[in-house]
């Protein structure tokens, strides 16, 4: 598998880095436009795979996209992150017209290329690749709802005192401070709901934390977050590499799912060789749906943003 990171920055390599630790790929491919940048970022790569252990060969390019050509994956982050105290909607200005011109030159190199959108307010540059390249809806995947789930379960795991790996949890609906929505009545310690133990103020508090995941860390690094950004993407790319058919929230386009249309959102699909496989309609309760509608609504009105 040949996988394309645009963006060299803090995502792209970590992206790179964690798709090269796992040693799935026989080729990662990183382009930026800052001269030399992304040579660098994997050349310093590179000189990892004695100690790492992996096999997959990485090289950067300034602006060639060339190199990219037969890519069966390509991980779009490039653009400008948050600073404390913005949303990741202000971003758009900036962003769109990168991710349009990335996309572009991405799929004029590989024509069968799986697209997956970081770059922020992602759920609108994921729509806008939709719009902006006509490529099948399959082959087109937004990433913030693995991040999000992510960051659930770490805040989960926190409140019940319990270690992250004997807890699950969702989060679907928009990738913004407000659109979020935690599945917390279906997330489970051990196969035992959550709320057998919290209770639903403790549950309130742990949604709301999740929700301002992205927020907290920009406040305390002066950026946004790098590290589980570039986890989430590593196993989604694992998912179609390995054909494995796991479910990942992911912002989808929806023509219907969920009583909504004509924009992408984070719902449940199954991931495999194809990319989004299977858009997966679970049951929610009144309470859940009016606030993905809720989150619907606010993804529409930035993307009516874009011109
Ligand atoms: N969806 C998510 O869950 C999620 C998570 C984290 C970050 N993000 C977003 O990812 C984006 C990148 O964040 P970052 O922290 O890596 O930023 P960064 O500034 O560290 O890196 C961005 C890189 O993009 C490059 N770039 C800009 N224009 C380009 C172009 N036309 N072609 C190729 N490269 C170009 C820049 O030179 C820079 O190296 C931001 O928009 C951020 O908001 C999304
Ligand atoms: O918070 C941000 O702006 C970056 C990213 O969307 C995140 O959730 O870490």
């Amino acid at each position: 598998m040949k996988v394309t990171v645009v963006g060299a920055g803090a995502v792209g390599a970590s992206c790179a880095e964690y798709i090269a630790m796992k040693d799935f790929a026989s080729e990662v491919v990183i382009l930026d436009i800052k001269e030399g940048f992304a040579e660098g970022k994997a050349m310093d790569l590179m000189q990892t795979a004695s100690l790492n252990g992996f096999d997959t060969t990485i090289v950067g390019t300034t602006g060639d996209y060339s190199k990219t050509v037969g890519s069966d994956v390509a991980v779009i982050t490039s653009g400008i992150p948050r600073k404390p105290g913005m949303t990741r909607e202000e971003l758009i200005g900036i962003n769109a017209g990168i991710v349009k011109m990335v996309s572009e030159n991405l799929i004029a190199q590989s024509p069968e290329i799986i697209i997956i959108v970081v770059s922020n307010p992602m759920d609108t540059m994921t729509y806008l690749t939709h719009k902006s390249t006509g490529l099948p809806k399959n082959r087109i995947i937004g990433m913030g709802g693995a991040l999000d789930s992510a960051r659930f379960k770490y805040r989960l795991a926190e409140a019940l005192e319990a270690p992250i790996s004997d807890v699950d949890g969702m989060v679907i609906g928009g990738h913004s401070d407000k659109g979020m929505v935690p599945l917390t009545r279906m997330a489970t310690r051990n196969s035992v709901r959550v709320s057998e133990f919290l209770s639903e103020e403790h549950l309130g508090q742990v949604a709301a934390d999740t929700k301002v995941g992205g927020a907290t860390l920009t406040g305390l690094l002066g950026t946004s977050a790098w590290y589980a950004p570039g986890a989430a993407v590593s196993e989604l790319v694992k998912a179609i590499a390995l054909d494995s058919k796991k479910i990942f929230p992911c912002s989808a386009l929806l023509e219907g799912e969920y009583g909504l249309n004509d924009l992408c959102i984070g719902v449940p699909v199954v991931l495999g060789k194809n990319g989004i496989e299977k858009i997966v309609e679970i049951e929610l309760d009144g309470a859940e749906k009016a606030k993905l509608i809720e989150s619907a609504e606010g993804v529409k009105k930035t993307n009516s943003l874009l011109n």
